[in-house]
């Protein structure tokens, strides 16, 4: 192909947290996800850019990394897209270096091993409106000239530096046309890891006079919350405060949400004609199975957001990190290697990003640990099945005279997840394999403010990801559940309700026997089939079934028909099933991929549906004993 008019390949390459991904976003215009903590792009990501030549560059971002010796699956990604050794891919045409230069020192190695790959190579120091922040001395031409490669300075979340950046790239391809499919690149020995060692500490010395006014306020903040037993509390407030504001706050927006709701659905019933043998089909469709199924999801969207907004700060503030480091102790002791934290934290969002970012540990058996431990803790997901059952059987008061007892209710459920989740691992660690947890070290990045577009654009796409998943998981699904709970029509002078006829109403029935063991009725059988597919799924169901079986609740709220509906021992005991029921088949795909074994996909299924029973059981017998049936 004419290397002209073929699209200039471009890898950015670099320690992690040094701002690859916002400056692939600030190149392209994309919106990868951007956070203030190491490891968060696990992925090679492609992108475009147009240069003002009108060539085109195909850029890939890539996971950060300390050196071309890979450890971790995501460090091999990095490597092996820098040696052209991917599936289908040529080496890059041109490396970006991208170097936090506040913290020239680590990144100068790496750039000594992608010099020995041979590709042409450009240095972006990025992170600069810090660096003269801080006063710190660069001199770029002579860091330029030691390494033999152009430096350019950029501040990626202003993007700055980028027609620069771009037109550089062009310029150091511009001689190279040779089509060589693979960088070359050999381990280094211990004497050249010492060389490269002393050339890079000889570069630091000769370009980089320390800052005039360095950070002291990271360590002086740090000096507080890292302390062992202060920096504890500290993060157990903060999630106190998160889950309280999840229900103090929520609640305006979410009596609007069901407000519109109730009035799109009265708007329909006088619109939509009662007579016919069809019409009231069509109204049935859109008012029980839309609106109280759909709508019955939708309405927890402020919960989701935030809870969001909490978690999108503080990773933008650059605190994760620092609760990886409080919580390490705890999660060695469980058997977890402190990488697991990153994987942990996102499972909080969503169990699938959580098991993938499971790719920053290198050690497999610490990171199979934790893939089979991370769908137990609380996915966003199971906010509208929590809140629904909190909402219907847990009083609104107040509890030591300043906290919501929901709120607390809700936070004791996210604690049920985090503790079986570390008894779990602390199992696997005893029964299928001994030996201790490798040390970790993770770099704690400087505070940073949290920049407002960056928060608001992860926050927008939080909430997209829940609005899509009720138009392409819940709506569908929930004609099926009402298609199966209205058909097939009762027989002529059939006495019960018309839904005990249909084909769920028989589903239901027939597995109940099954379930009532742990205080389940059929309804709640029905709603878990389909609830398979996803969690909020059940809630859902629940809705439509609960609104077509009962004309009479009809517009009422689901929560106000299940506090009528079950005891309150059911209701615990839901609560229970779904801290631990593998209720998703999305993650289960993503285990098995990952893991690249059904064994320990079903594993997984086995015995998180095991606990599930087990924990629902002991809630329901504990609570009838206790008065609760
Ligand atoms: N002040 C400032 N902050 C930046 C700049 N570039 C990136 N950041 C911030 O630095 C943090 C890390 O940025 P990312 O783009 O996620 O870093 P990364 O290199 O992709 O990190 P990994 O994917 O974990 O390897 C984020 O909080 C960014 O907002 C910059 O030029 N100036
Ligand atoms: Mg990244």
């Amino acid at each position: 192909m004419d290397a002209l008019v073929r699209p200039l390949r471009v890898a950015l390459v670099g320690n992690p947290n040094s701002g690859k991904t916002a400056l692939f976003n600030a190149l392209t215009g994309a919106h990868q996800k951007v956070a203030n903590y190491a490891g968060v792009t696990v992925e090679r990501k492609e992108g475009r850019v147009q240069a003002r030549s009108g060539r085109s560059i195909a850029l890939l971002d890539l996971p950060g990394t300390y050196s071309l010796r890979a450890r971790s699956p995501d460090e091999e990604v990095t490597r092996d897209a820098v040696l052209g050794r991917l599936q289908g891919e040529v080496a890059p045409d041109v490396i970006v270096a991208v170097a936090d230069a506040t913290n020239l020192r680590l990144v100068l190695r790496l750039i000594l091993e992608l010099k020995a790959v041979g590709r042409p190579m450009v240095l972006a120091l990025n992170m600069f409106d810090i660096a003269e922040r801080q006063g710190l001395r660069i001199d770029l031409e002579r860091l330029s000239a030691s390494l033999g490669v152009p430096v350019i300075t950029t501040t990626a979340t202003r993007k700055r530096g980028i027609p620069e950046l771009v037109s550089a790239i062009e310029a150091a391809a511009a001689p190279a046309w040779s089509e060589s499919s693979e960088g070359q690149w050999t381990a280094p020995d211990a004497a050249a890891i010492r060389a490269a060692h002393g050339r890079a500490e000889r570069i630091m010395r000769d370009c980089v006079r320390p800052p005039e006014r360095p950070d002291t306020l990271t360590g002086r903040i740090d000096g507080v919350l890292l302390h062992p037993v202060g920096g504890l509390v500290i993060l157990l407030a903060l999630l106190f405060v998160m889950f309280q504001a999840v229900f103090a706050w929520a609640t305006p927006a979410m009596d609007g949400i069901e407000a519109v709701f109730g009035i799109v659905g009265a708007g329909v019933a006088s619109v939509v004609p009662d007579t016919g043998p069809v019409w009231p089909l069509v109204q049935s469709l859109i008012v029980d199975g839309l609106i109280a199924g759909v709508g019955g999801v939708l309405v927890f969207l402020p919960q989701i957001v935030i809870l969001f907004a909490f978690i999108i700060l503080l990773e933008d503030l650059g605190y994760m990190a620092r609760a990886a480091f409080l919580m390490d102790r705890i999660m060695g002791g469980a058997g977890l290697h402190g990488r697991a934290f990153i994987p942990l934290l996102s499972s909080f969002a969503c169990a699938i990003p959580g098991v993938m970012a499971a790719r920053v540990i290198d050690a497999k058996r610490d990171r199979l640990t934790t893939i089979m431990v991370a769908p137990l803790m609380t996915c966003s997901a199971r906010i509208p099945v929590y809140t629904l059952i909190i909402a219907a059987f847990i009083p609104q008061q107040t509890v030591w005279g300043f906290a919501n007892l929901q709120g607390l209710v809700m936070f004791g459920l996210y604690a049920a997840g985090i503790v079986s989740a570390l008894a779990v691992s602390f199992v696997i660690r005893k029964v299928l394999w001994r030996g201790a947890v490798e040390p970790f070290m993770m770099e704690l990045p400087a505070y940073k403010r949290p920049d407002a577009r960056n928060v608001l654009f992860n926050l927008w796409t939080r909430a997209r990801i829940f609005m899509e998943r009720a138009a392409r998981i819940i709506l569908p699904l929930m004609i099926l559940v009402w298609a199966a709970s209205t058909f097939p029509y009762p027989p002529e002078g059939a006495s019960g309700p018309a839904i005990d006829y249909s084909f769920a109403g028989m589903a239901g029935q027939a597995l109940e026997p099954l379930f009532a063991p742990i205080g389940f009725n059929w309804q709640m059988v029905v709603a878990l089939i389909p609830g398979m597919a996803a969690r909020e799924v059940a809630v859902a169901a629940l809705g439509t079934v609960y609104a077509i079986a009962d004309a009479e609740s009809a517009g009422s709220l689901l929560a106000t028909t299940l506090a009528a509906q079950w005891s309150l021992a059911t209701g615990l005991a839901f609560l229970a099933w779904y801290v631990f029921a593998p209720q998703c088949v999305a993650t289960l795909g993503v285990v098995k991929r990952e893991l690249n074994s059904w064994k320990w996909m079903w594993v997984m299924v086995v015995y998180m549906f095991a606990l599930a029973y087990l924990a629902a059981f002991v809630t329901y017998r504990v609570a009838v004993a206790l008065g609760g049936g």
